[in-house]
């Protein structure tokens, strides 16, 4: 969340890009305030008129004039509210664009903090609620409150003392205002909290669907879900509660000022005629003409200041640090990787790894093996610039990983995790996604080389098969082969393998191990190997046993010191003969 302050400096930002559509805004909104109570005025004159007996045809000039001064408001109010609908449109595009870009370029650490469903909901429902107030709200409630303070300074132009009587609102209003704005702040934060969570809940709730049916746990994940759910809906309850009171409160505000006005008029006109009847009618009806638009404004005053917190969701996720784009000039001037010393904690309480220290040659294959938990998935996380080690350093060709832009850093390492994401769309897209620029014949070379040619072929309509949500749905195996193809075309010098979707000992598994040897060849690649068959092959092997690095060297070598990889071979041999 940023603060008001915050929020206010990025605001006059955005603002200062375009003063002039900012300034001719205010400026026709005052005049077309003015104007709206002209008629008032002109009503009031009539009364003193007819009081000194002037003939019916004055009423067709009161009727010309109330045409002229209607014409003249709906005109400028107009061109106001465009004028700052366009400015708001304006910054509210600003705001979808930059939110989103932060959102991509969120640490992935940040973005598995702070959930999905957060992240979601602060580019969907809450850009949605300041939407909501740019066009409607902010252009009506600026109109309303440049009445006020024009048709206050008429009421004092009066008679002083008219205006101290429409002034006895002013303290009670802002007494209101007091008691409602404290508790309404946190009241929407906890509301935005609230939907956050339930979206939370929607969406981790469709993304195990296959777990959740595996396991029948369809009635927990209802009840999660319902919890939530109602957890929001009380919220809401509760800030539509408080509301309601805060609007009765306002009423009466606004009843005791007219009471006031009327009774300061009555005084004035009975004792010596210190004011028209006329004035005391305009005065009247001034204030009277208030009371629309400030219920307009004590209602939208609700989705401004929701619109408010939604503001410093966006901003605080656009002041959040992002993954940096671009770099120090700094290049790698070879593909070494080198991992010094590194040190890493999830939750800085439990250490994970503890000074892993694995240097690969350029072109050289290295293998980490190691039992569930040791921490491989995490070595291979901080060697792809995924997340960044507590201490030490992670280097490629002697660039510090973090020094590298992440378009640079993307050149120079590409990794394959656990879970490859299929985007939706056709399937040549999502293999251009590595290499915008890869033509025809680069993406049927990638995949021939992966082994991947012979069923995109056989798909209904090929390579521009629809695949992904809604479309074609690949195999674990066909989506790894998918990641393979784009690790080719995106070339990488250096490549992060980390994938155990392939059945140990399964033909499929022996197959993309296969092509995943191929096409680490020339590269320098450090490959968790969830299967040993994949360290067997590897140039070297690191042995990782609770966040240390306990064995090195060959396959062979290894075995023959029947140590830890041995028995771990062992152990793999024993379960699967394959
Ligand atoms: N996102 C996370 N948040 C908190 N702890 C985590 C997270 N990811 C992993 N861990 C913990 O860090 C330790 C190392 O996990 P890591 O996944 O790196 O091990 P691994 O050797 O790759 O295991 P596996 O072979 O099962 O994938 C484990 O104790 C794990 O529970």
């Amino acid at each position: 969340m940023a603060t008001s302050r915050q929020c206010g400096v990025w605001l006059r930002s955005v603002l200062r890009r375009d003063p002039w559509r900012a300034a001719f805004a205010t400026l026709f909104a005052v005049v077309a305030a003015a104007a709206i109570i002209v008629p008032v005025y002109v009503l009031g004159r009539l009364v003193d008129d007819v009081l000194a007996g002037a003939p019916t045809s004055r009423i067709v000039m009161v009727i010309v004039q109330i045409g002229i001064a209607a014409i003249a408001a709906g005109l400028l109010s107009g061109a106001a509210t465009y004028l700052m609908c366009h400015v708001g449109e304006t910054v509210l595009a600003n705001l979808r664009e930059r939110a989103l870009e932060h959102a991509l370029l969120l640490p992935v650490r940040t973005v598995e903090r702070a959930g999905k469903g957060d992240l979601l909901s602060r580019v969907n429902d809450d850009v949605a609620a300041i939407a909501r107030v740019v066009g409607n709200a902010v252009p009506a409630s600026f109109s309303s409150l440049t009445l006020a303070g024009l048709s206050f300074v008429a009421i004092f132009s009066i008679d002083y003392r008219l205006g101290l009587g429409a002034l006895v609102s002013v303290p009670l209003g802002l007494a209101v205002l007091l008691w409602y704005l404290p508790r309404s702040g946190p009241m929407f934060t906890a509301e935005r909290v609230a939907l956050s969570a339930r979206s939370q809940a929607l969406v981790s709730g469709m993304q195990g669907l296959p777990t959740v049916h595996a396991y029948g746990l369809e009635k927990d994940q209802i009840s999660y879900i319902s919890d939530a759910s109602s957890e929001a809906r009380d919220q809401m309850t509760t800030s539509f509660r408080e509301l309601t009171r805060f609007v009765a409160r306002g009423k009466l505000v606004q009843y005791i000022g007219l009471a006031a006005v009327l009774g300061v008029s009555f005084l004035l006109v009975r004792d010596g005629q210190q004011i028209s009847v006329g004035e005391a009618t305009i005065a009247a009806l001034l204030f009277h003409r208030l009371f629309l638009p400030m219920q307009g404004l004590l209602f939208s005053f609700n989705d401004i200041q929701a619109a408010g917190e939604s503001l410093r969701r966006l901003v605080g996720l656009i002041n959040s640090e992002m993954v940096r784009e671009s770099g120090t000039s700094a290049l790698p001037e070879d593909s070494r990787l080198e991992l010094r010393n590194l040190e890493f904690s999830y939750d800085g309480v439990k250490p994970v790894l503890h000074g892993v220290t694995i240097t690969l040659e350029p072109g050289e294959r290295v293998a980490l093996v190691g039992s569930t938990g040791a921490g491989k998935t995490t070595v291979a996380a901080i060697a792809a610039g995924s997340i960044t080690p507590n201490s030490g350093t992670a280097r490629i060709g002697g660039v510090n990983l973090g020094d590298l832009g992440v378009y640079d850093l993307r050149r120079h390492v590409v990794i394959i995790s656990q879970e490859v994401h299929v985007f939706s769309g056709p399937l040549f897209e999502d293999l251009r996604l590595a290499n915008r620029f890869a033509d025809h014949d680069a993406l049927y070379a990638a995949l021939r080389q992966v082994g991947a040619l012979g069923w995109v072929e056989a798909l209904p309509e090929g390579i521009a098969t629809m695949v992904g949500e809604g479309g074609y749905q690949l195999s674990a195996a066909q989506a790894q082969q998918i990641a393979l193809a784009r690790l080719v075309l995106a070339d990488a010098p250096v490549a992060i393998l980390d994938e155990a979707t392939a059945e140990a000992g399964s033909a499929g598994a022996r197959e993309l191990e296969h092509y995943a040897y191929e096409v680490m060849k020339g590269r320098t690649a450090l490959i968790v190997a969830h299967r040993l068959t994949q360290a067997a092959r590897a140039d070297r092997v690191v042995v990782l046993e609770e966040g240390r690095v306990v064995e090195e060297g060959p396959h062979k070598e290894l075995l023959q010191r029947g140590g830890r990889y041995a028995e771990l071979w062992e152990a793999w041999e024993g379960r699967s003969p394959a």
